[in-house]
């Protein structure tokens, strides 16, 4: 099923910071979400969470479905390792050598065992968007997934979320313009600019 907004809007003390945002998420698709800095792309996933409310607006198609998210944040667990953070939410038969060949794919493998305290900016942004991808969620929230990641590893990353992602529902925001290319690949029309 499509997660379908429409006209959306929300304020914050009087500021308008989403204005009628109307918008279709392909079921199975990714779609980049697009809009300068400041203007109200967290506070969209925000909303698709239940962590806000809208003003007004109407959102169909997530009744019931489970979410995984990517905050721009990485939200781990600092004192575990890297495998013990995505086996805290994600899917229950995961074996550890699944997790050892997603972290591998993504140039992380050599800290699997490690407090994530430990790991750099660059490596806790790569667990965080494995742990969301290697979870049974049908629709994957990802608020600036690749940032601060250097040019060579966001490709790597960039690619290993186009193959894994495995038909779920994905909403992706970004300000980058070329990032958003990226993902769409030929199908400009997943690309929402709010
Ligand atoms: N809880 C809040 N209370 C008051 N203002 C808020 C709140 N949350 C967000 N805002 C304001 O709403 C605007 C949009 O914020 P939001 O984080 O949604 O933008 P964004 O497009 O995700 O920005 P960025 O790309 O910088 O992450 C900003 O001006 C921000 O200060």
């Amino acid at each position: 099923m499509d997660i379908e907004i429409r006209n959306l809007s929300k304020s914050y003390n009087g500021k308008k910071v989403l204005d009628n945002v109307s918008c279709r998420f392909k079921e199975g698709s990714i779609t980049l979400v697009m809009a300068p800095s400041g203007q109200g792309k967290t506070t969209l996933l925000r909303i698709l969470m239940g962590l806000e409310e809208a003003d007004s607006g109407e959102i169909d198609g997530l009744d019931g479905r489970k979410m995984g998210a990517v905050f721009q944040e990485d939200r781990l667990c600092r004192n575990l390792s890297p495998v013990s953070n995505i086996r805290l939410v994600c899917r229950k038969n995961i074996t550890k050598t699944e997790i050892i060949e997603a972290m591998d794919a993504v140039g992380i493998a050599g800290c699997a065992s490690q407090p994530v305290r430990e790991l750099s900016g660059g490596m806790c942004r790569r667990v965080a968007i494995l742990r969301a991808l290697l979870s049974d969620s049908s629709i994957l929230l990802m608020d600036e997934p690749f940032k601060g990641l250097d040019r060579e590893t966001k490709l790597i990353v960039m690619d290993y979320t186009k193959s894994k992602y495995n038909g779920r529902t994905v909403i992706l925001v970004t300000h980058d313009e070329a990032e958003a290319l990226y993902m769409a690949g030929e199908d400009s029309g997943r690309i929402c600019r709010i």
